[in-house]
């Protein structure tokens, strides 16, 4: 039985950046649209915290089902979060210089996209990382900890390679990629004749 999506997906995050790369990745792979909303930061276990973030975005979705309408958002939503997790630190995410005082410098970037398709519905995770070390900052400084990590098998920091190379090896685009096979296997229409 195909779900009917009444909508195209939401992308809800309060990140530009972060809406560049996904855009730049997805394409015109999936019909998406984005919504600027500052959902809380929540604490616990990474795929908890995705989890817990689309019921969020979902429910204020529906919460603020009058206003929305006018702007035709309700649906699906996705969102994504994103973490620079420390070996020497068995994979907990925190502060570089907190790294200093060990000699392990390995870390990995680590993205998680939940799509939610109803506030009662259990999200589906989709989770992307990428393997590398914790270097002293290089390259431009306008997104996050790019500039000090470096993955595996390259000279280059992430701030320091071009968005295309980044965004072929990236945490983000690895996450992506399994969102896409969802979509491709899922039997979603999406519905556009404009009844909603
Ligand atoms: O590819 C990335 N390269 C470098 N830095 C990154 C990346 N992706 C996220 N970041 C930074 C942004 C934020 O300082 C922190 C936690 O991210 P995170 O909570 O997921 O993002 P956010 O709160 O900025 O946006 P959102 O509204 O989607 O939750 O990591
Ligand atoms: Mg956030």
């Amino acid at each position: 039985m195909p779900t009917v999506l009444p909508r195209p997906v939401t992308f809800v995050t309060g990140n530009t950046k972060k809406l560049e790369e996904v855009r730049a990745i997805l394409g015109h792979s999936i019909p998406f649209q984005s919504l600027k909303l500052d959902l809380p930061e929540l604490q616990g276990e990474p795929e908890e915290i995705s989890k817990e973030k689309a019921r969020l975005a979902a429910a204020s979705v529906l919460w603020c089902l009058l206003m929305l309408l006018i702007l035709k958002v309700n649906g699906p939503v996705l969102v994504e979060d994103t973490c620079l997790c420390f070996n020497a630190l068995n994979g907990l995410p925190g502060l570089n210089n907190i790294l200093t005082a060990y000699e392990d410098k390995s870390a990995y970037a680590m993205c998680i996209f939940s799509l939610s398709l109803g506030p009662n519905l259990e999200p589906v995770t989709f989770l992307g990382k990428t393997q590398g070390k914790i270097v002293p900052p290089r390259g431009p400084t306008d997104f996050g900890w790019d500039p000090i990590f470096q993955p595996d098998g390259y000279e280059q920091t992430y701030a320091e390679m071009p968005k295309e190379e980044k965004n072929k090896i990236s945490h983000r685009s690895k996450a992506l990629a399994l969102v896409k096979s969802h979509f491709a296997a899922a039997d979603y229409i999406f519905q556009t004749d404009g009844s909603h």
